[in-house]
């Protein structure tokens, strides 16, 4: 079974030891949730899966390939997207044109020939363009496709970013404080959103302070705390245990 695996996984920087022998497994169809106070090391996780940072030691494996020290870009062509926690966007360009993006990573790793076959091009720019429009109509943003993208909303743009990470077709998404600024309709909405990222098969790995909504929609989920791993297991085991209430969830 396709699963991304972290093993073992310390990140240094300088003295600071952010991550310490963290092991986390991502599968397709399950949503999996990662929580923990401020600086414990989540972001710090997910920078190391998505390429952003090498691990000090420990490895990253797609179907036991080793990715750990492949590059952000050989990542996303695999399958493996994100969100940011302040979403980035090319504020002048269309909401259409931000989603198209994630589907460039279609584009074969032959940009001269890409560039040299004109029709070719066009048609793959169509079947972008559809498919990115599709996207941006199952997220909510129909309405905004011609839109600059700074001129969204927050929430809008929270969600035009998982349109175009959606769009570069991944196995597995992580996404970084989604629910960050959103209301709770917003964030019924977003639940939703993720509710059918994993019946379309795709691992979802969560980051989120807003417990709540972990809990009711997570599979597992993986406590950090200082860099450790203090817990891991379904939202009930989680959030009953006494450790993770002590560091985390307050009585
Ligand atoms: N590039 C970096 N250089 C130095 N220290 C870093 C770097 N990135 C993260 N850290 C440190 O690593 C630790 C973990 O940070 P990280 O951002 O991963 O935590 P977090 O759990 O995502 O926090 P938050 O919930 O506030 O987003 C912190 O002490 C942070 O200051």
């Amino acid at each position: 079974m396709t699963a991304l695996q972290v093993t073992d996984v310390t990140k240094s920087f300088g003295g600071l030891t952010a991550l310490d022998q963290v092991s986390l497994e991502l599968r397709p169809g399950e949503v999996h949730g990662l929580i923990g106070p401020n600086g414990s090391g989540k972001t710090t996780l997910l920078n190391l899966l998505s390429g952003y940072y090498e691990p000090t030691k420990g490895d990253i494996r797609l179907d036991g390939e080793d990715l750990s020290r492949t590059r952000v870009q050989h990542r996303a062509r695999l399958g493996i997207a994100r969100t940011f926690q302040k979403p980035r966007l090319l504020g002048t360009m269309t909401v259409l044109d931000n989603a198209m993006l994630g589907a460039w990573r279609d584009v074969g790793s032959n940009f001269l020939g890409t560039a040299l076959s004109l029709g070719r091009t066009r048609r793959e720019e169509r079947e972008f363009a559809r498919r990115a429009g599709e996207l941006l109509m199952g997220v909510g943003l129909g309405h905004a496709v011609h839109r600059r993208a700074d001129l969204l909303e927050h929430a809008e743009q929270r969600f035009l970013e998982i349109a175009r990470a959606l769009a570069m077709r991944p196995k597995f998404i992580m996404l970084d404080e989604p629910a960050g600024g959103l209301t709770a309709l917003e964030t019924e909405h977003l639940g939703r959103i993720i509710q059918v990222m994993r019946d379309a098969g795709l691992g979802v790995l969560l980051v989120e302070h807003h417990t709540d909504f972990v809990f009711r929609i997570c599979d597992r989920v993986t406590t950090l705390d200082l860099g450790k791993v203090i817990k891991r297991g379904t939202p009930d085991e989680v959030r009953k245990d006494p450790e993770v209430i002590r560091v985390y969830l307050g009585a």
